[in-house]
C-alpha cells in the first residue's frame, strides 16, 4: 500500500503514523514524501514542501515497478501538489482513500488556503473515499457541524464534489466517537465510545491509512471502514503520553495485547 503525505519528525501523524499502520495491519508499506515538517507534541514547528518532481518521481518509481493495492493521501501542502497528486491518483487503477488534511490538531495550517479549490475541483473526484474532519469539512463546503444531526448535510456537501465515498469524522464532537460514512445511497453510522485520553495526535492520518490497507486487502469500502475503525478505537484507548503537549496513538496496541496501554519507552 502507497502513502502520499508529509513527515512527521515526532512520529504519530503523516507518512510515519501511515507506514506503522500499515506494518501492523499486515501490508508492504511504501511512501511518497510531499513535505517534511518540524513538528512534536507541541505542533508544528516549520514545513517544507519537496518539488513536484520530486513527489512525481517517487510515485513513478513505486507504481510503475512494484504496483500498489490501494493509495492514501495526506498532507498536499500547496496547489502544485495537490493538482500533481490528483493527476497520480486518477491515473492509477487502485483505490484512492483522500484524507483532505488541512490543518493540524494544534491549529498549525498544513494546506495553503490558495490550494482549496483544487482539491475541491481535482482532488475530491479521484477518490474513492474521501475521510475530512469537521474542520476540514467547514474549509471545503461552508457546513459546520455542530451536532450528529449535521453530519447528514456535510457528507452530501462533501459528495457534491465527486468522491465515490465519504467519510465524516465526528472526532470532534462531544459524546461518543461518531462517523458517518455514505456513498449517498448507503448510510454507515460507526460509533465508538470516547476515550478520555488527550494523546491522540494523529487519529485522522492512522483511520485514513488503516482503511488504505483494508482496502489493499481486498475489503469493499464498508468493511474496510468498520475494520479501520476498530483499530484507531484501540490506538487511541492506548495513546502514549510522550513529550509535554498532545501525544500519539499507539499504532502497535493490537500486535501487544499483553502490554497494556501507555506503557511504551520513547
Ligand atoms: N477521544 C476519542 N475517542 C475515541 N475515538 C476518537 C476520539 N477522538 C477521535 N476519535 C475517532 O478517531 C477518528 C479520527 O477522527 P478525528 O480525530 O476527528 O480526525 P483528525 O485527526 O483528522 O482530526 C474518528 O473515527 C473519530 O471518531
Ligand atoms: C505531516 C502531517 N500530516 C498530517 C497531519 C495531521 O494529522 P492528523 O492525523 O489529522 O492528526 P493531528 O494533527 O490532528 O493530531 C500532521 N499533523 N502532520
Amino acid at each position: 500500500m502507497l502513502t502520499v503525505a508529509g513527515s512527521d519528525s515526532g512520529g504519530g501523524a503523516g507518512i510515519q503514523a501511515d507506514l506503522k499502520t500499515m506494518l501492523a495491519l499486515g501490508v508492504h508499506g511504501m511512501s511518497v514524501v510531499t513535505a517534511v515538517t518540524a513538528q512534536n507534541s507541541l505542533g508544528v514547528q516549520g514545513a517544507w514542501e519537496l518539488p513536484v518532481e520530486a513527489v512525481r518521481a517517487q510515485y513513478r518509481s513505486v507504481v510503475d515497478d512494484i504496483g500498489v493495492q490501494a493509495v492514501k493521501t495526506g498532507m498536499l501542502a500547496s496547489v502544485e501538489l495537490v493538482e500533481a497528486v490528483a493527476e497520480l491518483i486518477a491515473g492509477t487503477d487502485a483505490p484512492a482513500v483522500v484524507d483532505p488534511v488541512g490543518i493540524s490538531k494544534h491549529g498549525d495550517s498544513l494546506l495553503a488556503a490558495s490550494a482549496l479549490d483544487s482539491v475541491r475541483t481535482k482532488l475530491l473526484p479521484a477518490a474513492t473515499l474521501a475521510t475530512p474532519n469537521l474542520d476540514e469539512v467547514a474549509q471545503l463546503t461552508g457546513v459546520r457541524v455542530e451536532s450528529e444531526s449535521d453530519l447528514r448535510e456535510a457528507a452530501a456537501a462533501v459528495l457534491s464534489y465527486g468522491p465515490e465515498w465519504v467519510l465524516i469524522k465526528g472526532g470532534h464532537l462531544p459524546g461518543d466517537a461518531v462517523d458517518l460514512l455514505t456513498d449517498g445511497t448507503e448510510e454507515h453510522w460507526l460509533r465508538a465510545r470516547r476515550h478520555d485520553n488527550r494523546h491522540t495526535h494523529g487519529t485522522g492520518c492512522t483511520l485514513a491509512s488503516a482503511i488504505a490497507s483494508q482496502l489493499a486487502k481486498g475489503q469493499s469500502v464498508p468493511e474496510a471502514v468498520a475494520a479501520a475503525k476498530e483499530y484507531v478505537t484501540g490506538a487511541i484507548a492506548a495513546g502514549f503520553a510522550l513529550g509535554g503537549g498532545i501525544g500519539p496513538v499507539d499504532h502497535a496496541w493490537a500486535l501487544r495485547p499483553q502490554a497494556g496501554p501507555g506503557t511504551p519507552s520513547a
